[in-house]
């Protein structure tokens, strides 16, 4: 279903959604009534998020949770599984070994973030690393929001809601709280995770670009309701909770909503479908021209998270240094690459690889990058086609963990070392 935070309704049943009530005293096919909460009851209406899941069975429906693991995930940035660095970081791809005989939720690395899931606070960024699809199991995260990116394969993702299918640059958000199960048709995959613990992503304002362009709403998609009517089978449930794992077992399918209606849904986004908007006279623009959605913090025009593309599209800028400039973020800029080259990097940036680049820590375009720009020819040209690459950019001190750490490429820093020095003190305007 096509739209951004609509209302939406939703049966797989004809008539399964109880008429003009929410909780009556016996709901069509002997469904249960369950509310599903995205804020608190009492936020004010233009924020608040939930939905009504008539289900088989009610989700409470199962054993205790007992802790699960092990697993490679942080949830407080301040624990000493983190490492603080103002260094350039960057990695190569994630190794699909990490992956091997996992699936998506024992394949989830935290490779940064910052803050704390306890006090909903913060963000986390993980890759994932998997080669098995969930078999009678479902995940849900108590701590925040996931946006997933596949980098490799495509994810066909079960959820309370219904089907999602997300190939490589599409991405898809699944909210607190929301239990998916993760297929890989496409076998071994990888991708990346960013979490946000407080507040909900939204489409950025546009202000004088007007009413339309970046990610339009209606390119959002949202799944119909799809169930299962599995009884006396074991499900394991696996919850994220404070950055732990826990594990509850059932004898449902937790995939049994027959009908819903609300705006707390996951939804997808195919990034294909992102109206680019740049210069067309002169200047590098800031990337904030390309973010598809953000999550904002209680600082006006201050993200916690923004989730940023470098898309395909022409580059037209008049006497202009072309590629991204050399600068000091107020920001943590995480990259990562879905697909090609990115702009800035002539090599060691790499599909399925990383970077990290924190608060006030220099950075720019590597020294090969520089070097052929003085000699560009400033035609209109396409750039970054069959490419890419993306950006999480917060407004938080992002921390890398220490297994981020450890598998980091060493020696970035020298991809900047061998920029010209090319000051004339007897420079003469022409
Ligand atoms: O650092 C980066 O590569 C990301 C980035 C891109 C750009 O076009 C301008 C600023 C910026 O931080
Ligand atoms: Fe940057």
């Amino acid at each position: 279903m096509p739209g951004f935070g609509n209302e939406f309704s939703s049966e797989a049943l004809p008539n399964a959604l109880p008429k003009g009530q929410n909780t009556p005293q016996v709901c069509p096919y002997g469904l249960y009534a369950e509310q599903l909460s995205g804020t608190a009851f009492t936020v004010a209406r233009h924020g608040n998020q939930r939905s009504w899941l008539y289900r088989i069975r009610p989700s409470v429906q199962h054993r205790p949770f007992e802790p699960y693991g092990p697993h490679h995930l942080v949830g407080d940035f301040r624990s000493d599984k983190t490492q603080l660095t103002p260094n350039q970081l960057r990695w190569l791809p994630f190794s699909m070994e990490h992956g091997k005989d996992k699936d998506f939720v024992d394949g989830l690395y935290t490779v940064a973030g910052a803050g704390d899931a306890g006090m909903r606070e913060g963000i986390a960024i993980h890759t994932y690393i998997c080669d098995k699809s969930m078999h009678r199991r479902a995940f849900y995260n108590a701590d925040g929001d996931f946006l997933i990116v596949p980098q490799q394969g495509r994810l066909e993702i079960q959820t309370e809601f219904g089907w999602l299918d997300v190939p490589p640059n599409q991405i898809c958000v699944i909210q607190r709280g929301i239990r998916f199960a993760v297929n890989l048709p496409d076998g071994p995959s990888r991708g990346y995770v960013l979490e946000v613990y407080s507040g909900h992503f939204t489409l950025p304002d546009l202000g004088p670009i007007g009413a339309n362009g970046l990610a339009n709403a209606r390119d959002f998609l949202t799944p119909v309701a799809a169930f299962e009517d599995k009884d006396e089978v074991d499900y394991i449930i696996i919850n994220k909770y404070e950055g732990e794992l826990f594990a509850a077992v059932q004898t449902h399918s937790p995939f049994d909503v027959v009908a819903w209606h609300g705006n707390y849904a996951p939804y997808k986004y195919d990034l294909a479908n992102f109206c680019v908007v740049n210069s067309v006279s002169y200047d590098h623009l800031d990337p904030s021209i390309f973010t598809v959605l953000t999550c904002q913090s209680a600082r006006p025009g201050t993200a916690i998270a923004d989730f940023v593309i470098f898309p395909p599209r022409w580059a037209v800028q008049e006497h202009t240094f072309r590629p991204p400039y050399f600068h000091r973020n107020a920001m943590s800029e995480f990259m990562g690459l879905i697909l090609g080259e990115y702009e800035a990097k002539a090599k060691g940036f790499l599909p399925g690889g990383a970077s990290l680049h924190s608060i006030m820590t220099p950075h720019g375009p590597d020294a090969t990058t520089v070097a052929g720009v003085a000699s560009a020819n400033l035609k209109p040209v396409r750039v970054a086609d069959g490419t890419q690459a993306f950006m999480f950019e917060s407004c938080l001190m992002v921390r890398p963990t220490r297994w981020g750490l450890q598998h980091q490429e060493h020696e970035y820093w020298e991809a900047w070392q061998p920029i010209k020095k090319t000051f004339d003190p007897n420079w003469k305007p022409e």
